[in-house]
């Protein structure tokens, strides 16, 4: 009947209406748009001004740009459902009055009842699908305490006789289709105690309420959309009560045993979310919450809710991208069943009761100041939102709601008799503004910024206590994980994570792993790089340690080449100090000087001199006055010619055998020598003044030597060797070390050498013993004259040539004469003495040597 009157009806008036005080005005349309043609006074002087470049201006492309999204606002979605009335049977007594001495009457006659049912008168009517009239009731008329007050704005009105259909259709259909499509919502029941807020909820088995009608319509879409595949639903149910009046506490309505949820602050931990394939699976979870509810009888409600119950059904998306290789869309669609407000006359609540009331009083309390606060933040957004949700835990779990940043919709559920008349005026009168409340639906399907957020917000360990986003999903996952493994655990099998047989379980290692997989392969990344570094560094010190050690092991040899060397000269240092005789190693010294004379490079010319040495050494000894005084003369006359005469000779150190020659001739000397002395016991004549030459030269070589001694003193072996070293090239090394071995040689040669001058100076003094020949017996003795440097030299007359000869056949006369006259042993000379002299020959020669020695 209503529905045809209502068809019959005109539409209903609108409930506000919106007067502008400005109306915008309209522009006034310029001369070129237009095409009127200007006034006269500005044609005048058109000449004078350039045309406007209209036309260029108009041609230019201007990129076109995505048009801006408005923003979409809607207000928030009040609904009103009035519980039907109460009919109830109304007993009227007829009592007559009798006075009180008057004994009791029989009690079967007592009372006259009448009874008479009767609907209850109701407070509220329905205007309309959007707005209802309140009366008070007659007594508060006319106690004039109250009036009749219109509520209008809801967005529907249900009246008492609509079914849960009706409510689901018009209230929760939209959001549960925003909801598929990835848009989060919340949807809360509120109202006094016993109006209907649980029956609209959950309902009753024959009469379901909103949360099954939506889990069917869920599992209905899905089956004919998407064949079960792209969506995964999860459902969750937790209470917040009241702790003996001081603080709150959650239990998980789907968990099992101890469901006590763990609260700090803002977090609550541990809660089980299960997933749900199909409408059965839901309703006995649905069931099994609604058995583990806290319920109390009230004179409200004979069972009567103590705690707030937030439902959640999450909508996970299957649907994985492959670059984000996350979730693409997930939604949440929570609602909330509030306890009721009570009045503690009303309910009459005592002892724990009356605490219960107290909390869910407060907590409608607390969500109502959010709701205000909420509505003049967006009148006067300069005042700021007061934060009343911290001092609930449900206003904190639905924070995002009640800050007006995700949608959401209430629905009012009020009892229309006239004794619940306060309490409906009192709701209404709440909760008609909220109305106002606008909220921004700028959340999108499916968008990449909760993508994005994701795994960073997953990365906060706590979580604020508000509608469950993406980032608790996963606590709540891994809570559920562990509870599902340990029921895996309890029936006797091993808890795989990765059964196939629980899908969400499949996609929460799926994601998982995949972000560990990324994490990893980028820290593997930044590991290799820095162990290239590494590896190029080693190379490259590795490089430095083979040339650092070739640099050691060249060091260590010439380190070893000179110990060599400075033994080697010690050795030879400790040879030569051990010889006293300075001029025995005169040669040596002489060439290791006229060595360090020619070191600039002309190191042979010590080989040359030795060359020449054993030249002239052998044309010594070939001559008939080989002597040690001759050979010391040659080399001291060829230590000068080295200085002054240019080389005739080719250099080379072969040569050096030439030395050795010389020592060896002088070696043979002493037999040749002694020959020659008994063959001519004369010497030579030039033999005085070539010992006159080498006195002078010995002289100065002794000099020499007393310097180098002086020299060789002042420095020690190892500097000597390094200056020898220093100023010889590489190449004469070898030599000088020759040269050293050569010294040695020399002096060991030097020394029978002397010994033989020295017994052939004896045996020519033997031989030229007498008194009227001494010059013979002075030449005779060469190395005494060194020695003797001192001695005065005997006067020495100039004789010709003729005379000389002359005295030396004098001599030989007299000799002969001598030998015959005393010994006449000299066997040898018989040549001469057989020679036969006449005897004027004979006075001849004696008068010549009177006369000589006179
Ligand atoms: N629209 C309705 N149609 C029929 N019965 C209803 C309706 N609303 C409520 N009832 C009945 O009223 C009784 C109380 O309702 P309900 O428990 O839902 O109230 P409530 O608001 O949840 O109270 P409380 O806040 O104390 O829990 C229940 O028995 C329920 O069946």
């Amino acid at each position: 009947m209503e529905e045809l009157q209502r068809s019959f009806s005109p539409p209903p008036c609108p409930t506000t209406v919106t007067v502008r005080r400005n109306p915008p005005r309209k522009a006034r349309a310029t001369p070129y748009t237009t095409g009127a043609k200007p006034p006269s006074t500005i044609s005048l002087n058109t000449h004078h001004v350039p045309s406007f470049p209209m036309d260029e201006i108009l041609s230019i492309q201007i990129p076109q740009h995505e048009p801006i999204k408005p923003l979409v606002s809607e207000s928030l979605k009040i609904f009103l459902r009035i519980k039907p009335l109460k009919s109830f049977t109304k007993v009227t007594t007829t009592t007559k009055t009798r006075p009180r001495n008057v004994w009791p009457q029989n009690p079967s006659k007592k009372t006259n009842a009448k009874k008479s049912t009767r609907i209850e008168e109701a407070c509220i009517a329905l205007n309309d699908a959007y707005s209802v009239t309140l009366t008070p009731p007659q007594a508060l008329q006319e106690m004039k305490r109250s009036k009749t007050e219109v509520y209008e704005g809801f967005s529907h009105v249900f009246a008492a006789d609509c079914s849960q259909n009706d409510v689901y259709d018009k209230m929760v259909k939209p959001l549960l289709e925003d909801f598929m499509k990835g848009k989060s919502g919340m949807l809360a029941a509120l109202g006094p105690s016993g109006s209907g807020k649980t029956h609209t909820v959950f309902g009753t088995p024959k009469n379901p309420g909103i949360v099954p009608l939506t889990l069917r319509q869920i599992f209905r879409k899905s089956d004919e959309t998407s064949p079960g595949s792209l969506r995964t639903f999860y459902l969750s149910i937790f209470e917040i009560c009241s702790e003996r009046g001081k603080g709150e506490k959650a239990y998980d309505l789907l968990g099992d045993g101890s469901s006590e949820l763990y609260v700090q602050q803002s977090t609550i931990r541990g809660l089980k979310e299960v997933s749900i394939q199909n409408l059965e699976e839901a309703e006995s979870l649905i069931g099994q919450a609604m058995l583990k509810r806290a319920t109390a009888t009230t004179n409200s409600n004979s069972q009567s809710s103590r705690s707030q119950c937030i439902i959640n059904i999450r909508a996970a998306c299957n649907d994985v991208s492959n670059e984000t290789k996350m979730q693409s869309s997930d939604a949440m669609l929570t609602i909330v069943d509030l306890a009721g407000a009570e009045r503690e006359k009303r309910t009459g609540n005592q002892g724990e009761r009356l605490v219960e009331s107290n909390f869910i009083n407060n907590t409608s309390m607390v969500f109502g100041q959010c709701l205000r606060s909420l509505l003049e933040y967006q009148k006067n957004r300069k005042k700021g939102l007061q934060k009343h949700h911290q001092n609930s835990l449900l206003t904190r779990y639905l924070r995002d709601y009640l800050e007006g940043k995700k949608r959401m919709a209430l629905i009012l559920t009020v009892k229309a008799g006239e004794e619940d008349y306060l309490d409906t005026s009192y709701l209404l009168k709440q909760a008609s503004p909220y109305m106002k409340i606008k909220f921004d639906n700028t959340e999108e399907p499916c968008n990449k910024r909760q993508l994005t957020t994701f795994p960073r917000v997953e990365k906060n360990k706590k979580i604020k206590l508000s509608a469950p986003k993406t980032s608790q999903i996963e606590e709540v996952v891994a809570g559920e994980r562990n509870q599902i493994s340990q029921e895996v655990n309890l029936q006797g099998k091993n808890a795989n994570p990765t059964d196939k047989s629980s899908p969400r379980l499949e996609h929460v290692a799926m994601e998982k792993n995949e972000r560990e997989h990324i994490i990893m392969q980028n820290f593997a990344k930044v590991i290799w790089n820095v162990l290239k570094q590494y590896n190029e560094k080693l190379k490259v010190a590795e490089g430095e340690i083979c040339s650092l050690k070739d640099n050691l092991r060249s060091e260590q040899l010439k380190s070893l080449e000179l110990e060599t060397e400075l033994i080697h000269l010690k050795s030879s240092c400790k040879q030569n100090l051990a010889e006293p005789c300075i001029p025995e190693t005169e040669a040596p010294i002489h060439a290791k000087e006229q060595f360090e004379r020619n070191v600039d490079g002309d190191s042979c010319n010590l080989i040359e001199a030795g060359r020449e040495v054993s030249v002239e050494g052998c044309n010594k000894s070939s001559g008939p006055s080989k002597n040690v005084e001759d050979a010391e003369l040659v080399v001291c006359h060829t230590s000068t010619d080295n200085d002054l005469e240019p080389r005739q000779h080719p250099i080379n150190p072969e040569e050096n055998v030439g030395t050795t020659q010389v020592e060896a001739e002088a070696t043979n000397f002493p037999s040749d020598q002694a020959i020659q002395n008994e063959d001519d016991p004369t010497p030579s004549p030039d033999s005085p003044e070539h010992v006159e030459v080498s006195q002078d030269c010995i002289n100065n070589r002794l000099s020499n030597i007393q310097t180098k001694s002086a020299i060789f003193r002042r420095f020690p072996d190892s500097e000597k060797q390094k200056r020898n070293r220093r100023l010889l090239p590489a190449s004469s090394s070898s030599l000088a070390e020759e040269m050293g071995d050569l010294d040695v040689k020399d002096n060991q040669i030097e020394k029978p050498q002397v010994k033989i001058s020295e017994i052939r100076v004896q045996e020519k003094s033997e031989s030229t013993q007498g008194p009227e020949i001494e010059i013979p017996a002075r030449e005779a003795e060469p190395a005494s004259t060194k020695k003797q440097g001192s001695r005065q030299k005997p006067r020495r007359r100039l004789q010709p040539a003729s005379s000389v000869l002359l005295t030396r056949e004098i001599n030989t006369l007299e000799i002969e004469d001598d030998v015959a006259e005393s010994k006449g042993t000299r066997g040898r000379k018989k040549t001469t003495a057989s020679q036969p002299r006449s005897q004027g020959s004979v006075t001849l020669l004696r008068l010549l040597t009177n006369n000589l020695h006179i």
